[in-house]
């Protein structure tokens, strides 16, 4: 039979990391055993689940060996005097040092490869991935191991470890480890993964009864904590704890239940699928509401710090209920739980027309001061917006309530889908949906700006949302409560919506749910228009494509409204429609 040409690229490949051919076939055979003998799985990320079995392996040799090692000196120790046993352990010392080195000799794939992972070259190799280093490789090793002894200290200083690097962690492919269940000699399909300590997460309440147990100054964070002597471990906030660890592709699309992204965190199940190629979503946790990253204040107030005329005290059951007196807190929403057409009509021309938009001047913007540059350029302005009040922990009526709309969670049947028009995954309505129907919010890690500006720097944003509605109608707005929300880690259904220019069938309106404290408030997502089943839904995220300062990751935009932003991209796409 005629060699297989690509178990030849592939040791080709490997040949440029020094792996030896006679170390690449065998585990290219378990793999194509082990994935169906589906080639993409194996070539993907040039060949990264290759290298993952490849290290594996090695790791499976090495404990073993070990493990003998140990069994061979308790059997000595056992049968040895004492006097002997002192002087072998004198010569175990030198030798164990001895070991150490011949352990970097005999495994140094793994040594040479994390480091070309890391971006580290060696000189001597002639295919570096990353930048050359000048340094001698001596000294590389040194400075690598001191690295790794600094990140340990800090591990253990840090008590518990920041939220921060999980995240990145998560978004890095380069240091991607997947567990092998051993149940073949040495390899087979990714099965589960390894638990690590869970980062401190801090919760919004879903539930405003948790805000009632709040003091006046606590902070949510202070509050909740998983896993802290609170006792706050044990009320239910609906997230989805993932153990840490870092998985491969495959082994994401094997663990990604495809009948529902949201892993049961939501009322309904929302499926995804890929009817246009191979791709699976990238990997991310689902959580149902926002939470606090790190310095953001957002905090729970006690009761008593707003009045009654912020809450409907004596209302019962339904406020949106005919019969009796309409409340003062109805104010959006209709019985059929829609948005009123007016407010509807009022948000979406405010959004669309810039001469019915309020802007508000901050004298020292929070966006202009996270850029830390000498001079402070003048604030661009904020569009003034009204949040709908929704009713909250200090109303009488029940949580079935009218005005309890966004609270209760996603209700309409949607799917992410892989787009044709080369936008990536997007979502879509399973259902018709009436206009002014809430689909979602908007959930993510609650950061303030100058964190925002900070991941920013180390390249993680997809598309942040900055809760500014209030900005500039106070003095000076401090650091830990200029806000915005990031979906790209942590998440909800919203991380998947694509952007259109002007005319989206979806648009955000801010929403109080917890307590009418206005620098932080949810954003909900409603839609414009009737909606057909199968239309994907969009929103405008207000990008001005020319501006370098913009927050998102820079796309060429192929919405295909006619009112498109991107102009070049929209006449490059108009000219392929003529063409076509
Ligand atoms: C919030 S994510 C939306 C989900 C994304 N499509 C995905 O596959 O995960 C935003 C990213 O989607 C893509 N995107 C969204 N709207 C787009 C548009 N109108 N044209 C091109 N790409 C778009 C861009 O890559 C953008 O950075």
């Amino acid at each position: 039979m005629a060699p297989d040409p690509r178990i030849k690229k592939a040791c080709i490949a490997m040949k440029a990391f020094d792996i030896p051919e006679s170390k690449v076939r065998p585990i290219i055979r378990q793999l194509r055993k082990s994935y169906d003998n589906k080639w993409n799985f194996i070539e993907q990320d040039n060949y990264r689940v290759l290298i993952d079995a490849i290290f594996d392996e090695e790791d499976v040799q090495a404990t073993e060996k070990k493990k003998e090692e140990e069994k061979e000196s308790n059997v000595c120790s056992l049968a040895m005097t004492r006097g002997k046993k002192r002087a072998l352990e004198q010569t175990q010392l030198v030798v164990k040092d001895e070991e150490d080195d011949i352990e970097e000799e005999e495994f140094p794939l793994k040594r040479r490869l994390r480091r070309k992972r890391d971006g580290v070259c060696d000189n001597n190799t002639s295919i570096g991935i990353g930048k050359p280093t000048s340094k001698k490789p001596n000294e590389e090793d040194r400075n690598l191991e001191e690295e790794e002894e600094e990140e340990d200290e800090d591990d253990e200083k840090t008590e518990p470890p920041p939220l921060k690097r999980y995240s990145r962690r998560a978004g890095e492919s380069g240091s991607a480890r997947t567990v092998y269940n051993n149940t073949s000699p040495s390899f087979s399909t990714p099965m589960s993964v390894e638990p690590e300590e869970l980062p401190p997460i801090t919760l919004l309440p879903a539930d405003p009864v948790v805000a009632e147990k709040a003091s006046d100054s606590e902070t949510v964070s202070d509050m909740i904590k998983v896993g802290d002597e609170s006792g706050a471990a044990d009320i239910s906030m609906g997230l989805v704890i993932v153990p840490e660890c870092e998985i491969s592709a495959d082994g994401w699309r094997a663990f990604s239940n495809t009948k529902d992204i949201t892993g049961g965190e939501e009322n309904i199940q929302i499926p995804w699928v890929n009817e246009i190629n191979d791709e699976v979503p990238s990997r991310f946790r689902y959580i149902p509401h926002s939470f606090v990253f790190q310095d953001a204040a957002v905090k729970l107030f006690s009761v008593s710090s707003f009045s009654d005329d912020q809450s409907c005290f004596f209302c019962i059951g339904d406020c949106l209920d005919t019969s009796s007196t309409p409340c003062s807190c109805t104010t959006a929403y209709t019985v059929e739980g829609v948005l009123k057409e007016d407010v509807l009509e009022a948000r979406i021309s405010e959004a669309r027309d810039q001469r019915k938009q309020v802007l508000q001047f901050c004298q020292e913007c929070p966006l202009e001061k996270a850029k830390k540059e000498e001079i402070l350029e003048p604030c661009k302005g904020h569009i003034k917006r009204k949040a709908i009040k929704e009713c909250w922990i200090k109303c009488g009526c029940a949580k079935r309530c009218g005005n309890r709309l966004v609270q209760r969670g996603i209700h309409n049947k949607l799917e992410v889908f892989f787009t044709p028009n080369g936008k990536g995954w997007g979502v879509r309505t399973l259902e018709r949906l009436a206009q002014g129907s809430f689909v979602c919010e908007y959930a993510g890690e609650i950061l303030t700006i100058t964190e925002l500006y900070q991941r920013r720097s180390e390249n993680e944003l997809t598309s942040p949302v900055i809760l500014d509605a209030h900005w500039g109608s106070e003095e000076c707005l401090e650091d830990d409560k200029s806000l915005c929300l990031d979906g790209t880690g942590y998440g909800n259904i919203s991380r998947f919506l694509n952007h259109r220019c002007l005319d989206a069938n979806l648009i955000e309106i801010p929403v109080q749910v917890e307590t009418p404290y206005q620098h932080y408030y949810r954003l909900a997502f409603f839609t414009t228009r009737d909606i057909e089943a199968m239309e994907e839904l969009t929103w405008d995220y207000g990008i001005d494509f020319n501006d370098e300062d913009c927050l998102m990751k820079h796309f060429d935009c192929v919405c295909g409204s006619r009112f498109c932003r991107n102009i070049k991209q929209a006449k490059k796409a108009k000219k392929i429609m003529i063409r076509a």
